[in-house]
């Protein structure tokens, strides 16, 4: 399914935050969504996915418009939000996380493969599934945010800052987990991200946000040589990923593996708790 956010309005008590914003997402694309704090990112993610009523404009998941549910019909229709600061259930296990994000759908006899699914993509959450969700490490915990989202068995997924505070390495597994959603599950995912060069690492198109709109959007390629986006974004010293790096980034997922599967290596260090 496509995602088509058109002309979107959302205010905060009164105060517009966005103003007339236009993307699309179709399957089978990463869509980045860049720009400062308070450029409306994540005011547009929770109007997209019904946490928040626009003010105006539309969204449709392909003809089907879902500019006024509520969020968990918008989450039965496939739109998958997975909110920042990866907001698990502490104390409980990784499988109960899993069973809430899969409850719509607990019933329907694709369940298990769904959790299957799930888990073949995050191995680490396999090894720790009955563990307390306050116990994993953060770049886990971002896993088990993505895992369950996945349960409900969306078409489309958008995601708030999955890199925040994450290592390279973790944020080089999380990339390559949105690189497999696009290209063997054929998602459109929509990811908002402040680390650009992670962000530009993987996606296809990236839509810049100022002020509540939409400054400039274009593929990849076309933003990185855009003058705009190399001063705001690509010019400083905010590299926590080298650019345009999927081989690079599955060569860390592959260590990282190694590391995590030979006992003898211990914990990651880079990833904080
Ligand atoms: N609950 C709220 N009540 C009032 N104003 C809010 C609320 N949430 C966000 N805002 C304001 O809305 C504007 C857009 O915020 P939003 O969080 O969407 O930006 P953002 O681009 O996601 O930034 P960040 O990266 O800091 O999360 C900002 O001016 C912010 O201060």
């Amino acid at each position: 399914m496509s995602l088509v956010v058109r002309d979107l309005t959302a205010s905060y008590e009164g105060l517009a935050v966005l103003h007339g914003v236009s993307l699309q997402v179709d399957p089978g694309e990463i869509v980045a969504m860049v720009g400062a704090n308070g450029a409306g990112k994540t005011t547009v993610l929770r109007a997209v996915s019904g946490l928040l009523q626009p003010t105006g404009g539309s969204v449709h998941l392909d003809d089907r418009e879902i500019t006024r549910l509520g969020a968990e019909r918008i989450s039965a229709l496939g739109l998958a939000h997975v909110p920042e600061n990866r907001l698990v259930f502490p104390s409980l296990s990784v499988e109960d996380n899993l069973q809430l994000g899969g409850w719509n759908r607990k019933r329907d006899k694709r369940y298990a493969e769904r959790r299957a699914a799930a888990l073949e993509l995050f191995p680490r959450l396999a090894d720790r599934i009955a563990l307390q969700a306050g116990a994993l490490s953060g770049g886990e915990q971002q896993m088990l945010a993505m895992a369950r989202g996945l349960m409900a068995d969306p078409s489309v997924i958008v995601l708030d800052e999955p890199s925040l505070g994450l290592a390279p390495k973790v944020v080089g597994e999380i990339v390559a987990a949105l690189a497999h959603l696009r290209d063997d599950r054929n998602l459109a995912v929509l990811l908002v991200e402040q680390n650009i060069r992670a962000a530009f690492s993987v996606a296809d198109r990236a839509v810049v946000m100022e002020r509540g709109r939409v400054l400039v959007e274009g593929t990849v390629e076309q933003l990185r040589d855009d003058p705009r986006v190399q001063a705001a974004y690509l010019g400083g010293s905010a590299t926590t990923m080298p650019e345009d790096n999927v081989r690079r980034v599955a060569t860390a997922v592959a260590r990282y593996d190694h590391e995590v599967h030979d006992p003898a290596a211990g914990p990651s260090p880079g990833d904080p708790r």
